[in-house]
């Protein structure tokens, strides 16, 4: 009976995309949040899963902090960002009293919250649900692969940098979705030069193309290249539509076509 109940919630969500990456702060929530703002912005039904535990960043990043979550019938309703609730967003930021709390528990609270977060949210319709995890391959990735896929398959994206170290991070994160049994839609490499506002003079601080080569080496699609773009970290530190707000600043191209391939990527399966 509970069983039933937990499919429905995931029911109607075509694409499941795992957002992951082999190290913390390469910008996976950022791409999680700009390709949700971009579909949306495609005319496409959004919903966001923020299982980042340790460090739930998508409600500031969405302006969204200050949102409660409700109960229905079917569990948790997600917190709506537009009137016509075609993006929707589900995060542990929402059920921490203070935002910058930090959640210290063990393991098993932690599996039993993801499943409940994959089990109890009521998303109703949509074209995609955009999950973005915490860094690396932990128990919290496997509770939640494990969770999601009774119900679909799910595709992965895999973040990195351009730098070597990063680069290696998601050669782990590759085995993780061969041994998981996840199709890799892509690799995204972020901080992929700095285009300067001044000049438009395009400078590889943290070198380029780690992503691309390894994408090459490994099979799998490569995505393209996200630059350094100071419009968008203000725009994330302000909770501001990114998408929206600058159509002339350097990541947008770059972010729009990464959604163009995506798009065709989620036309071709049903992952
Ligand atoms: N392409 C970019 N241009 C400018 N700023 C960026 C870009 N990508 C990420 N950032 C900034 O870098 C910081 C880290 O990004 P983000 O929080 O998305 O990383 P993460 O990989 O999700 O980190 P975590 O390890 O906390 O999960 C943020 O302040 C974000 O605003
Ligand atoms: S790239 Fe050129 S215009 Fe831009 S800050 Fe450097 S010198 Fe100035």
């Amino acid at each position: 009976m509970e069983e039933r109940e937990e499919i429905s919630n995931l029911a109607g969500v075509q694409h499941i995309i795992l957002v992951l990456s082999g190290k913390g702060g390469v910008g996976k929530s950022t791409v999680s949040t700009e390709l949700a703002l971009a579909l949306h912005h495609a005319g496409k039904k959004v919903g966001i899963l923020d299982v980042d535990l340790c460090g739930p960043s998508i409600p500031r990043m969405l302006n969204a902090q200050a949102k409660d979550v409700h109960q229905c019938d079917s569990g948790w309703v997600p917190v709506f960002l537009d009137q016509e609730k075609s993006i929707s967003l589900m995060s542990i930021g929402f059920l921490l009293e203070k935002p910058d709390d930090a959640v210290v528990w063990r393991g098993p609270k932690k599996n039993a919250l993801i499943k409940q977060f994959v089990n109890d949210v009521a998303w109703g319709e949509l074209d995609f649900l955009i999950v973005d995890t915490p860094p690396g391959t932990s128990d919290e990735h496997i509770s939640t692969v494990d969770a999601l896929r009774t119900y679909k398959p799910i595709g992965a994206i895999l973040v990195t940098t351009p730098q070597a170290v990063s680069v290696g991070d998601v050669r782990r994160e590759l085995t993780f979705c061969k041994k998981t049994g996840l199709r890799v839609i892509g690799i995204i490499e972020n901080m992929s030069g700095f285009v300067c506002p001044h000049c438009s003079e395009c400078t590889n601080i943290f070198s380029k193309g780690g992503g691309e080569e390894l994408a090459k080496h490994a099979g799998v699609p490569f995505l393209g290249c996200v630059p350094l773009d100071p419009q968008l970290t203000q725009s994330l530190e302000q909770g501001k539509d990114f998408m929206q707000e600058f159509p002339q600043s350097a990541a947008f191209p770059a972010i729009s076509r990464i959604v163009v391939q995506l798009l065709e990527a989620s036309a071709s399966s049903n992952s």
